[in-house]
């Protein structure tokens, strides 16, 4: 898949799922799970301030009759409410409405009603770039400062992801400041630690290289002109930042400086969670909803 509109001609015959939105009372959540309703894609239950809801559907003319709303008196009921939904099977995956990353975060990892399955989670965005192919990046949202385990689990993630968009044996860029391996930096010792158990079949299912800069990750130019030889540098279809500054940071200047579209879902729990910034466009909420349909296959 190179675009959104591709993902969606693949989705839009998956069978509809349920959507459980955590503090649905905002104007691009609803666009998004309205354009989403209307092709097809989810039938949601919406949780969080009724009233404020009906309002806001109502002034975008979106019909309620095929949703479910319940009513929440905060955003920590709202949180407690959808993910209770998911983990008692009502739903198929969770939405992150106007709340924030840590609150609904916090209830997902609780350990009684909570989402976990043992495997690490983390945050996939996936956004269309110049390079004619989707990229993926991980991690902008969940793990602050991932160990090289940690790293794994995110990488396998991703790649689970990766493959359910057509990318078979996705190349990963383990992303660094530098391409040489300095004992000061950490980013660069996990990411030969990382290449060399690629290398070894330790890890498996992807080709992982690093350390890579951003620059020679993406460009065959760029990794041509610093005489990078790598099965990775210039081809790479994920993305694999060193912390969540990283991340969110690149996440962000996807959406606000290179203004691609983009999506992003929490993997590794019961379920997919559509995981966007508060601040992104309904589009972005959208994208990021057909990503969890796909997701949900996994
Ligand atoms: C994937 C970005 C998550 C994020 O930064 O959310 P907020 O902007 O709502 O804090």
């Amino acid at each position: 898949m190179r675009t959104f509109e591709e993902m969606y001609n693949y989705v839009k015959d998956l069978p509809p799922k349920t959507i459980a939105v955590a503090q649905a009372a905002d104007e691009d959540v609803l666009e998004a799970i309205k354009e989403a309703h209307e092709r097809g894609i989810v039938k949601a239950i919406l949780v969080g301030d009724k009233e404020k809801i009906e309002r806001i559907a109502s002034s975008i003319s979106m019909d309620l009759k095929d949703h479910e709303i319940i009513d929440t008196k905060n955003n920590l009921e709202a949180c407690r409410e959808a993910v209770k939904l998911v983990s008692e099977g009502k739903a198929d995956i969770l939405m992150k409405g106007l709340v924030q990353t840590a609150e609904i975060l916090r209830v997902v990892l609780d350990k009684e009603i909570g989402l976990r399955t043992g495997r690490t989670l983390s945050h996939v965005a996936v956004f269309e770039s110049p390079y004619n192919r989707l990229i993926l990046l991980t991690d902008a949202a969940m793990n602050i400062a991932p160990d090289l385990k940690g790293k794994i689990d995110i990488i396998l993630n991703a790649v689970d992801v990766a493959r359910q968009i057509g990318i078979d044996a996705p190349r990963v860029a383990v992303l660094g400041a530098v391409e040489t391996v300095n004992p000061d930096m950490q980013a660069t010792l996990d990411a030969a630690i990382l290449s060399k158990m690629s290398e070894r079949g330790q890890i498996k299912g992807a080709i992982i290289d690093g350390p890579l800069a951003l620059d020679n990750a993406l460009s065959v130019e760029a990794a041509r002109h610093k005489g990078i030889i790598s099965p990775v540098a210039g081809n790479a279809d994920i993305l694999l930042v060193p912390d969540i500054e990283a991340g969110n940071m690149l996440y962000k200047a996807i959406t606000y400086i290179a203004q691609r579209r983009i999506a992003g879902i929490i993997m590794g729990a019961k379920s997919p969670i559509v995981l966007t910034s508060r601040a992104d466009s309904s589009e972005a909420k959208f994208n990021s909803i057909m990503l969890a349909s796909l997701a949900s296959n996994v």
